[in-house]
């Protein structure tokens, strides 16, 4: 039984990680730049986090371990005076199952978000002048901060920020509102798809395809975040990647496939479909992000794939939630978890979302007690590093929709 006021996964997580006692390697010194400790607050309701509690295995320490360790001290420009923390903005939806975070490190944020910046418009000039404001606006270094707040240095949260805005453009550019559309999407998905898992064929061609890679802002931006990643990543974690993406790249196909033919899918259909269209290429990176790896045939398990896949589908019910008045605002009908619960259960508006709430809810706690059950079953250091980095980029990636009020806002229903 959980210890009260803890999460099945925090309070099973250190009892994993006490049972392999001398074998857990001594915690590494925290680089300067870093945000506060991975061990976030865990509790339902917002309470001050808690203090990292030590069981998540580091990189080696002592005399001559540094050069082992990718957890280097980083030249992250020091702020004269500690920076306040920015106050939170948003309020979290009521009756929502989440976990508070520590406000991520804002000179970390500050620093990603130049380099990100640097990097769409002088590497793979993303976006035109007039999208400055909603690139700012995604805020994307305070959150890939808030959700790999054990990542050792900047660069390593570069992997991820470079990733996420590469899927975010190809979502807006070949899918939704910045030019995209369900007609002919599948061509464009699979040509796109070749940024990350290369065509081999013959020089002939080979040479026009890799022409191709440049031909628009999506496959630039795939391409050469994808070059970054595999430059840190192992083949096998970059081969976890390219299948994670093969999975979004599906379900971003049976939604225009539906959306094509004003289908509006069964409430469980829906859920498969998002299963798929879905975060899970983000929290399944956390490992490479953090510098180590959990090995291939740990990361197959079907235990860890089940975590990893009621991960996925409670981020990807939080961003319905979170994204549910926007959604409703764009022409024509957006599908997401309240509009179809709405309609195929024939009940309110209101309903439905209070309905999806619970959904959430239940994905969360299904995911929480799934990843304590293998930590306890499976209490290898990679394992429980593994899981309570995706356990905090489940929490991050709340904080991030929470707080991003310049892109979402709660619905009148409370
Ligand atoms: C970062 C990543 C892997 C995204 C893939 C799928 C995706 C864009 C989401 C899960 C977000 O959902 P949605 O398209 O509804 O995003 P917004 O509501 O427009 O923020
Ligand atoms: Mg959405």
């Amino acid at each position: 039984m959980p210890e009260p006021g803890l999460s099945p996964l925090q309070s099973s997580l250190p009892t994993a990680a006490a049972h392999f006692g001398t074998h857990v390697l001594a915690r590494a010194a925290a680089p300067a730049d870093t945000a506060p400790a991975a061990g976030a607050g865990r509790a339902v309701v917002a309470t001050p986090p808690r203090p990292d509690p030590g069981w998540i295995p580091r990189g080696p320490t002592g005399l001559g371990t540094a050069a082992l360790s990718l957890a280097r001290r980083e030249d992250v420009p020091a702020t004269p005076e500690p920076t306040a923390p920015a106050p939170v903005e948003g309020r979290p939806i009521p009756g929502l199952y989440f976990h508070p975070v520590p406000e991520p490190d804002p000179v970390r944020a500050d620093e990603v978000s130049r380099r990100i910046k640097s990097w769409a418009l002088d590497e793979v000039q993303l976006y035109p002048d007039d999208w400055e404001g909603e690139f700012d606006g995604f805020s994307v270094g305070r959150y890939m901060v808030a959700c790999h707040p054990d990542a050792p240095t900047v660069e390593h949260l570069m992997l991820a920020t470079r990733l996420m805005v590469a899927e975010n453009a190809v979502d807006d550019c070949y899918c939704e509102n910045h030019g995209g559309s369900p007609v002919g999407l599948g061509g464009r998905l699979l040509l796109a798809h070749t940024a990350l898992d290369p065509l081999h064929t013959t020089k002939e061609y080979q040479q026009q395809w890799a022409e191709s890679l440049h031909a628009d802002a999506p496959r630039r931006a795939y391409r050469s975040a994808m070059e970054y990643f595999v430059g840190q990543a192992t083949p096998s974690q970059a081969d976890r990647f390219r299948h994670d993406m093969a999975r979004l790249h599906m379900g971003y196909l049976a939604e225009a496939a539906w959306t094509e033919t004003d289908y509006v899918p069964e409430v469980w259909e829906y859920l498969a479909m998002r299963q798929f269209n879905n975060f899970r290429p983000c929290p399944t990176i956390t490992d490479t992000v953090g510098g180590y790896e959990l090995p291939a045939d740990l990361h197959a398990q079907p235990a860890m794939q089940r975590v990893l896949a009621l991960a996925g589908n409670a981020t990807t019910i939080v961003n319905d939630l979170y994204s549910y008045t926007k959604e409703l605002a764009t022409p024509g009908k957006h599908l997401n978890l309240p509009v179809v619960l709405a309609e195929r259960e024939g009940v309110s508006d209101r309903e439905g979302y209070l309905k999806a709430v619970e959904v959430h809810n239940d994905l969360m706690r299904d995911f929480e007690a799934e990843a304590a059950a293998l930590a306890a079953a499976c209490p290898v250091p990679t394992v429980l590093r593994f899981l309570k980095g995706v356990a905090v980029w489940v929490d991050g990636n709340h904080y991030w929709h929470q707080t991003n009020t310049y892109r979402y806002s709660l619905p009148d229903f409370w």
